[in-house]
């Protein structure tokens, strides 16, 4: 055994990688690229894919079949799957308590190039162009959303989540005339459960491969409306050479799977990504069966958000308009990320609706994001259809609220929502406090005096800390209320929209109830899935109990 670990121990020394990020393709008209995401569309569109639960690399299906739809079309089923039952997920659960001390022994150089060869056979158009295509169809993304997220942040997580690892192993204790010190990385006893939302593919396949990466055995619950773009990522993995049983690929209904997962004494870490309300459950499960583990589980939850863009009277209204355009409308505002409430001065605010208005309704289109010309499109499914409606329907009655563009939603073909622009005199309405997820913005005019006033109010109006913008042109001020807003969010824009991070660009997290702000993407992550070893190897044999004092 001991052996083993120093072999390890010295080939940790070997693992040198830096990284840059992907680059973004174009997908102009008639590019090479934009043909061959037009073809794997043309492909996954004509059929239903049939995807199984994998365990133990075994694919495996049970007599609870789903069906995952397309957005905009809801008629058209583009996936059949089935979800794993209790005994599949408890299977599964075996399955990676079984393989996780030999997977941990592995040595990290060979882990680390599957994930490299992982990101190699993403970049490459074959399977770039099938990432896009499903998630453009299955998450309802236009062609440039699907690369940034399918494509780009995908690769980028699996590369520089490496190049944080072998910065970090450089790392070594002092040595002395007595002993030989070293440090190394193992992964956690048991198994990682990996929940994941559907509005990222990337992050669905980062939650998965970060503790595989780190020597972890894990199940992935991937989300229902993600399905088909997820096990791609699976099936990319596989190709690059994951040995089966390290991911398990469990589609389940969420309840069964959570009560299941955190009943498990063998429960080493949950990392989750997805709603405050399920990480809570989550979180309140495994208290209730804290005396049953073999160790403290950890939670790395990344939850939702309420984000705001704080406007100041120097603020340039052009950056003003398309930041927030870009991030209250791009992929219908699913994104964590997305700007959901704007405090603007009322000296600006006459030119800023006059814009917003202007664009909103002559610019953007909304309707199949296979149309090149589409701006956004559908919102993911019927729950978050009716969920959005019911804050538009509340700023209809509600007197302190007034839809000035917008407002109307169909779900006759798809699920679709207009991009809708709101004013309220209430800075404190529901509107500017709870997280909707999907293409409505409400603003607060403020008088240009009362500038210090609103930013209390934008710090204490919500419970999430996800991303917010401040926009000023007056650098001490601008400064001063970054400091004022210093856990306000755990990702602060100057300048710039609140959505669009990018990985070892912005690493990404949120405090407060927006999650654990473990930071996606930065050089931390991956060491929530690390239980370090510290070795002291003595040179000499032990000669006597007595201490020099004593003599
Ligand atoms: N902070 C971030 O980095 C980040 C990134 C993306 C999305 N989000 C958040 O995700 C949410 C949208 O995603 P969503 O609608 O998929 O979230 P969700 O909470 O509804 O679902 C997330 C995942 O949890 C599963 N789930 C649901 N109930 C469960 C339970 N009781 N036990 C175990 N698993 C369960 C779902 O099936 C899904 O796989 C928004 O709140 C958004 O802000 C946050
Ligand atoms: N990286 C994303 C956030 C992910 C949340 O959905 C962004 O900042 O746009």
């Amino acid at each position: 055994m001991y052996r083993l670990y120093c072999r390890r121990y010295a080939s940790t020394f070997s693992l040198r990688y830096t990284t840059k990020n992907e680059p973004i393709l174009e997908y102009r008209r008639d590019s090479k690229e934009i043909k061959q995401v037009q073809t794997a569309v043309d492909e996954y569109k004509s059929k239903v894919t049939r995807i199984p639960c994998i365990v133990d690399g075994k694919e495996i299906w049970t007599k609870n079949i789903q069906k995952q739809v397309l957005p905009f079309d809801h008629k058209h089923v583009l996936a059949e799957y089935c979800y794993a039952d209790g005994s599949l997920i408890q299977k599964a659960i075996d399955s990676a308590v079984k393989n996780q001390y030999k997977w941990d022994l592995m040595p990290i150089e060979q882990r680390a190039n599957i994930f490299l060869k992982a990101a190699d056979l993403a970049a490459d158009l074959k399977w770039r162009s099938r990432l896009v295509a499903t998630t453009m169809l299955g998450q309802g993304k236009t062609v440039f959303q699907a690369e940034i997220d399918a494509a780009c942040e995908l690769i980028d997580f699996w590369r520089f989540n490496i190049q944080h690892l072998a910065t970090a192993m450089a790392y070594q204790p002092i040595s002395t005339r007595d002993s030989d010190n070293s440090y190394m990385h193992r992964g956690l006893e048991g198994f990682v459960a990996a929940v994941s939302p559907f509005n990222f593919t990337a992050i669905g396949g980062h939650l998965a491969s970060a503790p595989a990466l780190m020597g972890n055995t894990v199940l992935w619950k991937p989300s229902d409306t993600a399905l088909l773009s997820n096990y791609l990522v699976y099936k990319i993995l596989e190709e690059a050479g994951l040995p089966p049983g390290i991911i398990q690929f469990v589609p389940a209904q969420g309840e069964e799977f959570g009560r299941k997962i955190t009943q498990s004494p063998n429960l080493a870490a949950i990392t989750f990504t997805g709603s405050t309300k399920t990480f809570k459950t989550l979180w309140k499960w495994v208290a209730e069966n804290l005396d049953n583990y073999r160790t403290f589980p950890r939670l790395i939850g990344e939850c939702g958000g309420k984000n705001f863009h704080l406007v100041h009277p120097s603020a340039d209204l052009t950056s003003v308009v398309i930041g927030t355009i870009r991030s209250a409308f791009e992929y219908s505002g699913q994104k964590c990320s997305a700007c959901s409430r704007v405090y603007i001065p009322r000296s600006l605010s006459k030119e800023f609706f006059s814009q917003m208005k202007t664009i909103m309704s002559k610019e953007l289109r909304i309707d199949s994001p296979l149309k090149s010309d589409t701006f956004t499109s559908a919102v993911i499914d019927r729950a978050s259809f009716n969920r959005i409606k019911s804050y538009i329907d509340h700023a209809r009655s509600s007197s302190s609220t007034k839809i000035l563009v917008g407002g109307e939603y169909d779900d006759s073909t798809g699920f679709y929502v207009q991009p809708t622009l709101i004013e309220t005199t209430d800075p404190k309405d529901k509107l500017m406090c709870e997280e909707i997820f999907g293409p409505v913005v409400t603003v607060h005019v403020y008088d240009d005096n009362k500038f210090d006033e609103i930013v209390d109010v934008v710090n204490q109006t919500s419970n999430y800390a996800l991303t917010g913008s401040i926009f000023c042109q007056d650098n001490k001020i601008l400064e001063k209320t970054r400091e004022r807003l210093i856990n306000a969010a755990g990702n602060l824009y100057l300048n710039d929209k609140s959505t669009g991070s990018v990985v070892n660009q912005q690493p990404f997290g949120g405090a407060r109830l927006s999650g654990t702000n473990d930071k996606a993407g930065g050089p931390h992550y991956i060491f929530r899935f690390s239980s370090p070893l510290a070795i002291k190897n003595m040179k000499e044999p032990l000669k006597t109990f007595k201490h020099v004092s004593m003599e």
